[in-house]
C-alpha cells in the first residue's frame, strides 16, 4: 500500500495582527493545498484583504508564521520577496490598471519582473512577451480591445484585463481581493466564471475573498469565514447551505462577541445594584 502526502503550498498558523489598537486578525491558522480554490468568506472589516496581503508579504503579522511555496514571507527580503510576488499574482477590487495605457500595454505590465529594467511603450517590450499579452487577452476574450485606452472600458472588462495581466507573471497562485465588489451582477458571474475556469485550466491555487455568501457558495472548493479578525467556518463548499453558512455566522456572532459583551455589561450592573443595596441597607439601618 502506498500513501502520499502533499505539504500545503499555503500555510497561515496562529497569525494575529495589530494595526496599533485594531485587532485585524486574531490568532488566524489555515492551510490551502496546492490547486484548491479557498474564498475567503466575510463582511466589511474582518480581516480579509490583511489575510489575502500577508501571503504575499505586503503586511507582516505581529505574531505566528505565513509560509508560502516554502518561503517563510515574514522574514523575506526584498530579493526573494520580488521572487515570491513573482509567482503569486493579485487581483484588486479596483483593478488597479494605469487608466492612461492600452489594454496591451497594461497586460504586458504583468511580465516586468522578468525583465532588467522598466519599459516605456509597446515596442520596448520583447516579441514574445507580446505575443503572450495577446493570447492571455484572447484567453480573457479581449483581444479586440489590446489597443484601446483601458480606462474606456467597463468595469467588468478591466477586471479581465487585470486577469490577463496577472496570468502575464505565469503565476501558481492567485490572490484575488473583492473582485467583483464593484461590478453589476452580470459581469461579476462573468468574471468569478472566468476566474474559476482559469484556475482549472492553469492548475492555478486560489484564495479569493469574497462577502457575498451566494457567489461564495457556488464558486469555491472551500470556504474559509472571518469574522472580527478570526476563522469561525473551514469547510468544503460542497453541499454548504446558504442557511448553514448564515447560522454559523450566527451563533459565532452571538457565543463569542456577544455574550461576552452582554455578560460583562451585566457583571458591571449586579456590581453596581449590590453596591446599591448595600448602600441602601446602610441608609435604612443606621446604627
Ligand atoms: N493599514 C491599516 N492601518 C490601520 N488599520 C487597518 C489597516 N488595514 C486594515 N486595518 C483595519 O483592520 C481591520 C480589517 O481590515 P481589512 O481591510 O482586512 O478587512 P476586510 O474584511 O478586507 O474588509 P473590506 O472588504 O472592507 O476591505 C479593519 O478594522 C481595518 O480598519
Amino acid at each position: 500500500m502506498s500513501s502520499t502526502t502533499t505539504s500545503p503550498i499555503i500555510s497561515v498558523q496562529g497569525v494575529t495582527k495589530d494595526f496599533g489598537s485594531t485587532v485585524a486578525l486574531q490568532d488566524v491558522t489555515m492551510t490551502v493545498d496546492r490547486g484548491e480554490v479557498v474564498v475567503l468568506l466575510g463582511l466589511s472589516g474582518s480581516g480579509k484583504s490583511t489575510l489575502l496581503r500577508h501571503l504575499n508579504g505586503l503586511e507582516r503579522p505581529t505574531t505566528g508564521e505565513v509560509e508560502v511555496l516554502d518561503w517563510q514571507v515574514p522574514s523575506l527580503r526584498t530579493g526573494d520577496l520580488r521572487s515570491l510576488r513573482s509567482r503569486v499574482a493579485m487581483i484588486f477590487q479596483r483593478f488597479e490598471l494605469v487608466p492612461s495605457l492600452t489594454v496591451l500595454e497594461n497586460v504586458l505590465t504583468g511580465g516586468l519582473s522578468r525583465l532588467a529594467g522598466p519599459r516605456l511603450g509597446l515596442w520596448a517590450y520583447p516579441q514574445a512577451m507580446r505575443t503572450a499579452a495577446l493570447q492571455h487577452l484572447d484567453r480573457v476574450g479581449l483581444l479586440s480591445k489590446a489597443y484601446e485606452r483601458s480606462d474606456r472600458l467597463s468595469g467588468g472588462q478591466q477586471q479581465r484585463v487585470a486577469i490577463a495581466r496577472a496570468l502575464m507573471q505565469n503565476p501558481e497562485i492567485l490572490l484575488a481581493d473583492e473582485p467583483v465588489a464593484s461590478l453589476d451582477p452580470e459581469s461579476s458571474d462573468q468574471v468569478m466564471r472566468l476566474i474559476r475556469e482559469i484556475a482549472a485550466d492553469e492548475s492555478l491555487t486560489v484564495v479569493c475573498s469574497l462577502h457575498q455568501v451566494d457567489l461564495a457558495l457556488g464558486w469555491g472548493d472551500r470556504i474559509v469565514g472571518l469574522r472580527h479578525g478570526r476563522v469561525v467556518l473551514d469547510m468544503p463548499a460542497a453541499g454548504l447551505s446558504k442557511e448553514q453558512v448564515m447560522e454559523i455566522y450566527g451563533r459565532v456572532a452571538v457565543t463569542t462577541t456577544q455574550i461576552e459583551a452582554i455578560e460583562s455589561e451585566l457583571a458591571v450592573a449586579a456590581a453596581q445594584v449590590a453596591a446599591r443595596e448595600a448602600a441602601l441597607a446602610t441608609a435604612g439601618n443606621p446604627s
